[in-house]
């Protein structure tokens, strides 16, 4: 029976890393975070609304979107923040689905999805069972800071704009800690995945 797995956590948690160890194992993965990228670039219907609703000062010379300025304007200001996921999260559902759809076609029985806003947006149904990777808000910050090259202000602003990590570990199938090493994080993957009996 083929099923669907979402990999979620907060920002900087590591969903990416733990994604990453998934794949190598074989699997598909889909991204949320890929999948907000495609249906923004210029020419898609979410661009177009994008840029009537924030204006063009939001773009690049290129004609793309700043990414930068636009979350510099989202994480800072909520109503702002759920006007573009409003435009945006219609869009990313519809390409995630299609992407799982063709992967089933392909004959794979076990799907995963990477996440981030799964229990924020009330996704819960789109999927069977979920992982949340858990670190701490002390390391998801300086973790946060660090690859994104943020200050403290600009991170926290980020962080508080997602449910609390500890909120999620309560509603979670299953927890990976990501405090520790890479390997150690890749023997907690190993241990869920084979007692839910995936290979
Ligand atoms: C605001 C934008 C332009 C900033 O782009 P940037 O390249 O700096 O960040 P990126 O897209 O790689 O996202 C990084 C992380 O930020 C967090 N995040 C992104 N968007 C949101 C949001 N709307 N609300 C809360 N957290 C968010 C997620 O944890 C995500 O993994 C971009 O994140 C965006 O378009 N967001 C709206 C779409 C969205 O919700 N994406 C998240 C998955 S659907
Ligand atoms: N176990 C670990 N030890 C040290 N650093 C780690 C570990 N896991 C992840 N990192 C680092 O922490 C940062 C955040 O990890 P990652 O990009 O996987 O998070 P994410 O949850 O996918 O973030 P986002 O929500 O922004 O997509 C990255 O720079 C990554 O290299």
């Amino acid at each position: 029976m083929s099923q669907v797995i979402s990999i979620t956590g907060s920002i900087a948690t590591g969903k990416s890393t733990v994604s990453n160890m998934i794949k190598e194992l074989g699997f598909t993965v889909i991204d949320a975070d890929i999948a907000a990228r495609v249906v923004v670039e210029p020419g898609q219907e979410a661009y177009k609304k994008i840029v009537e609703t924030f204006g063009e000062e939001i773009l690049q010379p290129t004609g793309e979107i700043d990414r930068k300025k636009l979350g510099n304007i989202v994480f800072n200001n909520e109503e702002k923040r759920l006007q573009l996921n409003s435009i945006v999260h219609p869009a990313v559902r519809k390409w995630m689905n299609d992407q799982k759809e063709a992967a089933f076609q392909r004959g794979e029985q076990v799907v995963f999805l990477d996440i981030p806003l799964l229990y924020e947006s009330k996704l819960t149904h789109m999927t069977d069972k979920v992982i949340v990777v858990y670190v701490d808000e002390k390391t998801q910050l300086e973790r946060l800071m660090k690859r994104n090259e943020l200050s403290e202000e600009e991170a926290k602003a980020r962080i508080n704009s997602q449910m609390s990590i500890e909120e999620k570990i309560k509603l979670a199938d299953a927890v990976i800690d990501n405090r520790g090493s890479l390997e150690e994080t890749k023997q907690q993957l190993i241990s869920i995945l084979t007692e839910w009996k995936i290979k």
